[in-house]
């Protein structure tokens, strides 16, 4: 090769890789930067930092005097109802929810940008993130954590075991693991659930009752989450209050839920399974409108004391609470399907079948006394009243026109 060709050979070299290097630099500030107004935002990508953080801190944001709270399964049913309860008063609120696929994410999707328009952000991220966790705590100084992600729903557990310990065994623990080490600690009150008194025939339930005996593997970890809770806030003073949810129900609800399914099947002309106890006993819940759920979460925010430690010891003994939240009053599941019927006008096709051994349990009552001494916990929606109002958004939120119905 002559030295002019050796030379031209060089420049193109040079301005191949060239062309390449800008190439693949462009290709990643492309990638990385998504628009501002994204709501599907996930944490991860590096080079959002800068506007991830800044939509942390302003969600945050509380008036003066007010809590800043974390909100975990925030796009959830009690979770999107609690959140804009918190931002409605001026508390800061910061979501997080992973949008699993447990039931339609649409819906939780829905719930987000609800939340969204009420200044609330919801990040997509998992409570199994420890730097996820860490990033936050960095970044603010959160008073309290409500932590409402799980795997909820009693019968799922025999498909799917391994999620429960996932979200309600580990992820509990990767979040109490963030809260101690956070400076300061935040106090946390967290979704326990009545399931934890499984197979007791004593009603109604009180706090002081033995609860060994779940009858669901659901059951067993929320369980397991209040024996957890007491190690955390024994060895590192961290302010804990498990709230035993007695079968929520409402508008924005769960799919997977009696209810929310009956509804739906009944209106499109499908059987429902109705459980019965043996010697035709009827199945009763002490079901429990949203509303009066998000008072007394509220309320166990408001009363729960600071968290005592700090670079992993506890300087003295902190606060540890479990109350029920029920409505105190159970109804067959019976009665609920025909409140539904008149509601929808529509008769539901029922089979009547045994209850099943995978998980229910034949009936719950809340005794909620300690919640009403504590915080003033007092229902006031009973069920048709709460079903009216369910059955209303159901409507809506479907477009389910009466006309469509007949
Ligand atoms: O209170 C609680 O702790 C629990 O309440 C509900 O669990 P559950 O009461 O079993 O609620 P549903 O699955 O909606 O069932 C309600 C009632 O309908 C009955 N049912 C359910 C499904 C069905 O096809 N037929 C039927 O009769 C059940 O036996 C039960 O008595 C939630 O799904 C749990 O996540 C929550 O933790």
């Amino acid at each position: 090769m002559d030295k002019h060709r050796r030379w031209t050979y060089s420049i193109t070299k040079l301005v191949f890789w060239a062309t390449i290097f800008a190439g693949a630099f462009l290709f990643f500030c492309f990638r990385s930067s998504p628009p501002s107004h994204s709501t599907t935002m996930k944490w991860g990508s590096s080079s959002n930092t800068p506007q991830w953080e800044k939509r942390v801190r302003l969600s945050a944001r509380s008036r003066s005097g007010h809590l800043s709270v974390l909100v975990t399964g925030a796009a959830g049913f009690v979770g999107s109802h609690v959140s804009a309860a918190l931002k409605r008063r001026g508390d800061g609120v910061v979501g997080l929810d992973n949008f699993n696929s447990y039931y339609d994410p649409s819906l939780k999707r829905a719930r987000q940008k609800l939340l969204e328009q009420k200044g609330v952000f919801v990040m997509e991220g998992d409570i199994n993130d420890e730097k996820l966790l860490k990033k936050l705590f960095d970044i603010v100084e959160f008073t309290h954590v409500m932590h409402l992600a799980a795997q909820a729903g009693v019968r799922y557990a025999m498909k799917n075991p391994g999620s429960y310990i996932h979200s309600n065994i580990a992820g509990l623990v990767t979040l109490f693991e963030a809260c101690k080490s956070a400076n300061p600690q935040p106090s946390i009150v967290w979704a326990s659930s009545s399931s934890v008194y499984g197979l007791n025939s004593k009603v109604p339930f009180s706090e002081k009752d033995q609860t060994d005996q779940p009858a669901s593997l659901y059951a067993a970890t929320k369980k397991a989450g209040e024996e957890i809770a007491h190690t955390y806030n024994h060895i590192y003073g961290l302010s804990i209050t498990g709230l035993r949810f007695f079968t929520v129900y409402g508008p924005w609800g769960r799919p997977d839920m009696a209810y929310f399914f009956f509804t739906k099947n009944i209106l499109k002309g499908k059987p429902i399974s109705v459980f019965q106890g043996s010697n035709n006993k009827s199945v009763a819940r002490d079901f429990t409108y949203i509303d009066d759920i998000v008072k007394g979460c509220l309320g166990a925010l408001d009363t729960a004391e600071k968290s005592t430690g700090s670079g992993g010891k506890k300087k003295k003994n902190a606060q540890l609470r479990v109350f029920n939240l029920g409505n105190t009053s159970p109804v067959p599941v019976t009665k609920l399907v025909s409140i539904l019927e008149k509601l929808l006008k529509v008769k539901a096709k029922r089979n009547v079948l045994p209850l099943p051994t995978n998980g229910d349990v034949m009936f719950t009552h809340a005794n909620i006394s300690y919640a009403h001494k504590e915080f003033g916990y007092k229902p006031t929606t009973d069920l048709q009243t709460g079903l009216h109002k369910f059955v209303n958004w159901y409507l809506d939120y479907y477009s389910v026109s009466e006309k469509k119905i007949y």
